[in-house]
């Protein structure tokens, strides 16, 4: 499947695109549906981008958001991704959406993971927008090469929407979407930001293990035209 390049001289201008992509493609569901939903990334590229998005005039009542993947600490951690989404998202005009977190609250992941699953299930089957981003090992979402849920999480055939997730390079064991219930999506947005993760981009579109660089499960799947979004 196509990927569509958007290459931006800044960050800021990179966010500002992004965000008229995401807003017009919620914005046409909500007038479709009735409904909208939103998937985002954690760690740290997305900051700028929640920032820009959270101010844009839609219903954002209607709009149901949650996260690609979870690091399993709680919303107070520094780590938490429910946490970035709450100081950099849930603000201004994007308060009034409905969150949906991944993690439960249970001591690990696999003990949450059930009730997890129950709460993503008020998410419409097909996600609107997906926001994917990449780690400097070729990881995205929770999809870390090594990990221990690793061939389940991108088998094309998993039927399971979420699993635990733990890698040594993960930090902290983690809850992630599978690569199957990511990509009953509408937009595909793969967001990379430095020329470090660009060289990490680049290499991942060379032939190579789907789990060496995870990354590559989005690269290779035929279903949705990823479209890759990159300011240096
Ligand atoms: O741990 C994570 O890392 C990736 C990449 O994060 P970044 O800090 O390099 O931008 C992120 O996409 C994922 O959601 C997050 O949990």
């Amino acid at each position: 499947m196509a990927h569509n390049w958007h290459n931006f001289e800044d960050r800021d201008a990179l966010a500002e695109s992004l965000a008229d992509l995401a807003e017009r493609t919620l914005s046409a569901s909500i007038a479709k549906n009735g409904v909208a939903s939103l998937a985002l990334s954690g760690g740290s590229t997305p900051k700028l981008f929640f920032e820009v998005l959270s101010q844009r005039p839609l219903d954002w009542a209607k709009v149901i958001v949650t996260l690609v993947d979870e690091r399993w600490v709680p919303v107070e951690h520094e780590r938490s991704n429910a946490r970035l989404v709450a100081e950099h998202f849930a603000k201004g005009p994007a308060k009034a959406a409905r969150f949906i977190p991944l993690y439960t609250g249970a001591d690990t992941p696999e003990d949450g993971v059930g009730a997890a699953t129950l709460a993503t299930e008020a998410l419409p089957e097909t996600f609107d927008v997906v926001v994917m981003g990449m780690g400097s090992d070729g990881h995205t979402a929770s999809w870390f090469p090594g990990g221990d849920n690793l061939a389940a999480a991108i088998d094309p055939a998993q039927e399971l929407p979420l699993l635990p997730m733990r890698a040594e390079a993960a930090g902290e064991p983690r809850i992630t979407f599978t690569l199957p219930r990511l990509l009953s999506v509408k937009t595909l947005i793969l967001h990379i930001e430095g020329e470090e993760k660009r060289a990490v981009l680049d290499k991942a579109r060379l032939e190579g293990d789907i789990e060496e660089m995870p990354i590559r499960a989005i690269l290779r799947q035929d279903r949705v035209p990823t479209e890759i979004f990159y300011a240096p």
